[in-house]
């Protein structure tokens, strides 16, 4: 049974809510009757996975950002929130208060176990509630569901390795690679993460979701996975272009989702055996082309929500099977605390049709009811999904893959394969060309738009691997007949990306203007235009990615963004005077808070300046405070910015009181006018530092929700009362209603036939 949380000698009020309260069916008989014949789990362990798998999933969240400051929103959490809220009670029943997942690596993530309503009803945990959205919308803190944190911590991504994650978006765990990649907060990484969908919106939502973390080594890109292109680089000293692997590979895949019953009720009612089937192809597919990209010595992690071994053990077999170099890792000592269970080695596929179960593959392809049956049984069914022999799953080791059943810590159900591939001097030369040859066709077919596979049917071309029937290709296919040429693909629609000349007008003045010392990677600054012109935006990107950039088409990537934004130009001069316009005239890029961080590694330590929490207070409190208000009686930085120019600034809050979670500086960057200053940041970001820093919203934008949220708190009080007052006047008249019909009772009248008891008040004059 699920655990239950909380002191025994409370009681705890129950939260769990099973699903079908939603209105929606939480039962499907072919679900229950597959997964039993898979022997998944025993009788008993299979009651306690199906009774949970109807309850409604607990929320939970992850601390992001580096080490440093995710542990000090921890520590905020832990010391500030949790006795606040283990205090709780609703109806007089204690709340059970959030719990730290034991398997998450420095109990950087939470499970909420409380239905939405209980949280409204809930004072401390609404109050909870409303600084998680802030810390959200400030990138401190995201919405995850517990078992999709695994599969980025089982890859073991460090600061120097390069991954792709090849099926990225939304981007949660795109944003984990990230946060492991700036996992330490006093070097550069020198990494890269390219987060690809072949889905165009969804990789705009990588973008939007990626900008949550900033980071100049990152690539989104919008690509069939399947035939994700070739990345080349070259080599700064001889000039040699060679092929780029990747150090980390992974591959979430999409697939039917049948491990996320709890938060998608949906899928109870929708779900066949054969969805799984019909995944399985594409499946294998973009895992087949994970491993060629892979690096020798690489690890490649993948994942589905789903328990279907089609779409799990058996697309990691196939795998096995076609790539020798690679092998099934031993993740039995990573995340000790994570309970999971063995990989399965033997499993079966539907092969009913019209109520008939074949059992066997030939056998239900030879009873096709005709040739066309026959061809479509082939194409639908490939061999691949069927388990391997005895031995050879012993080979394999697919005991090694992890099964994480939601019974077994309240979550969601996951599947998870780690897999490396061998060292270069032990891998195959056979191995190597045939990895070679398919690098090279894959190279030499034109890069077309991506399907949108998540939308569309999936036909049973696109289903087809490597080992069976090639995909057909429409005339528009086929590659161009000039050997080598590759034609241009015209669906794609991004601005050009190119890098500013290092001597640039333009870098050179706010190269001046910031006093930036040597280190500062001008020829890493990337602009949206073909004519290496700073327009509106300048983005920085790490070394990697500019190579890349350089010695590939961006058209051929499908690239759709890169890096941090830097500079925004701000060339507004109407609020300046004439003297300041001369100065704001050395530089008219200012810094965005996003790239804040990386700026002032680069700027000399008196370009910095300090300021305290009451300065900071002036800042929350009003978007462009007078500068002479700033920071009450002792203005130090008010002084600074009344002697200094107009223009960008950064200024240095140090604000640890030794609860806020705050230890670490926080920095951000100021636009000065001729007699205002205002803080370029977000006014979320603002809010979130106001609650953090002084208990409360500060902020315009939050006085104004406060007194929203009162006004409307006093309309429910007084239509409350009024209800009340209402009620009582309702009582009185029914007492005296009641009074008048007994008193009536002796004397016949119209009513005689009403029964005395009648709850509904008599109409007085009848
Ligand atoms: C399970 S979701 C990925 C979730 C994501 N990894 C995360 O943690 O936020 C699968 C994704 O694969 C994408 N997809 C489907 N077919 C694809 C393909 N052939 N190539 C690349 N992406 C594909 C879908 O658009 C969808 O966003």
């Amino acid at each position: 049974m699920p655990k239950k949380w909380g002191n025994k000698k409370q009681p705890i009020k129950n939260t769990r809510q099973p699903t079908e309260q939603k209105g929606l069916t939480n039962q499907n008989p072919l679900f229950d009757k597959y997964y039993k014949s898979q022997n998944l789990l025993d009788d008993g362990e299979w009651n306690s996975f199906i009774h949970t798998a109807k309850q409604l999933l607990p929320t939970s969240f992850r601390i992001t950002g580096n080490k440093s400051t995710a542990n000090d929103l921890n520590q905020h959490i832990k010391k500030t929130y949790i006795p606040f809220l283990s205090q709780a009670k609703l109806d007089g029943v204690q709340l059970p208060p959030p719990k730290q997942l034991d398997w998450y690596p420095d109990g950087l993530a939470w499970q909420l176990n409380l239905t939405k309503q209980q949280i409204r009803k809930s004072p401390e945990f609404k109050k909870f509630q409303n600084f998680l959205v802030y810390e959200n919308e400030a990138g401190n803190i995201s919405r995850q569901e517990a078992v999709s944190m695994i599969p980025p911590l089982l890859l073991k991504m460090d600061p120097h390795h390069s991954a792709i994650d090849m099926c990225a978006a939304p981007g949660s765990k795109t944003a984990q690679l990230l946060e492991a990649l700036h996992s330490d907060p006093h070097t550069d990484p020198t990494g890269l993460v390219v987060a690809n969908d072949s889905d165009n919106k969804r990789a705009y939502l990588l973008v939007h979701q990626t900008s949550r973390l900033p980071s100049p080594n990152i690539m989104v890109t919008n690509h069939d996975a399947t035939s994700f292109p070739n990345i080349y680089t070259t080599n700064p000293t001889t000039q040699a272009r060679s092929k780029f692997l990747f150090d980390r590979v992974l591959c979430d895949v999409p697939c039917t989702g049948d491990g996320t019953v709890r938060k998608n009720l949906e899928i109870w009612s929708h779900w066949t055996p054969n969805n799984g089937n019909g995944l399985h192809t594409l499946q294998l597919r973009i895992l087949n082309r994970g491993i060629q990209l892979l690096k020798p010595g690489g690890r490649l992690v993948y994942s589905t929500c789903s328990i279907n071994p089609v779409e799990n053990e058996a697309v990691i077999a196939a795998a096995l099977r076609d790539n020798p170099q690679m092998s099934l890792v031993d993740a039995a000592e990573e995340l000790p605390q994570l309970k999971r269970k063995e990989g399965l080695k033997h499993w079966h596929v539907n092969t009913a049709r019209d109520g008939i179960d074949f059992g066997d593959r030939d056998l239900l392809i030879e009873n096709a009811r005709d040739e066309r049956e026959r061809d479509r049984l082939n194409d639908k069914l490939p061999r691949t999904m069927w388990p391997p022999s005895q031995q050879d799953a012993d080979n394999m080791l697919l005991e090694r893959c992890l099964r994480v059943y939601s019974h077994q810590q309240d979550t969601g159900s996951f599947f998870i394969a780690v897999l490396e591939k061998k060292e270069e001097k032990t891998q195959d030369k056979t191995d190597e060309k045939k990895e070679e040859k398919s690098l090279e066709k894959i190279d030499e077919t034109p890069q077309q738009p991506p399907a949108d596979s998540t939308k569309r049917p999936l036909s049973p071309q696109s289903l087809t691997t490597n080992n069976q029937r090639p995909q057909k290709k429409s005339k528009k296919d086929e590659p161009s007949a000039e050997k080598g040429k590759v034609q241009p693909d015209t669906t794609f629609k991004e601005d050009p990306f190119s890098y500013l000349d290092e001597h640039d007008e333009d870098v050179k003045s706010f190269t001046a203007y910031y006093k930036f010392d040597d280190t500062f990677p001008r020829r890493n600054l990337l602009v949206r235009n073909p004519n290496r012109e700073a327009g509106r935006t300048i983005y920085l990107t790490s070394d990697l990615v500019r190579n890349i950039l350089h010695s590939n088409d961006y058209t051929r990537l499908r690239l759709i963004s890169s890096g941090v934004k830097l500079f925004v130009k701000q060339d507004n001069q109407r609020a300046f005077s004439d003297e300041e316009k001369d100065i704001v005239n050395r530089c008219k890029w200012r810094v965005t808070n996003e790239s804040v961080s990386f700026v002032k590694k680069y700027l000399p330590p008196q370009a910095i300046f300090r300021g305290t929490p009451d300065d900071l207070k002036s800042f929350v409190e009003h978007y462009h405070p007078v500068i002479s208000s700033i920071g009450g009686a002792n203005g130090e930085l008010r002084d600074v910015l009344q002697n200094t120019h107009s223009g960008s600034h950064i200024v240095e809050f140090s604000l640890d009181n030794g609860e806020n979670g705050l230890s670490q500086p926080v920095y951000v960057p100021l636009w000065k006018s001729k007699t205002s200053v205002s803080m370029m940041v977000d006014k979320k970001e603002r809010s979130a530092l106001s609650l953090r820093l002084f208990g409360e919203d500060l902020s315009e934008a939050g006085r104004k929700q406060a007194e929203v949220q009162k006004q409307r708190e006093e309309r429910m009080k007084s239509a409350a009362e009024n209800a009340l007052e209402k009620e009582g006047e309702n009582e009185e008249k029914k007492e005296q209603d009641n009074a008048e019909t007994i008193e009536s009772k002796s004397q016949p009248t119209d009513l005689s036939d009403q029964p005395l008891e009648t709850p509904a008040p008599l109409p007085a004059t009848e």
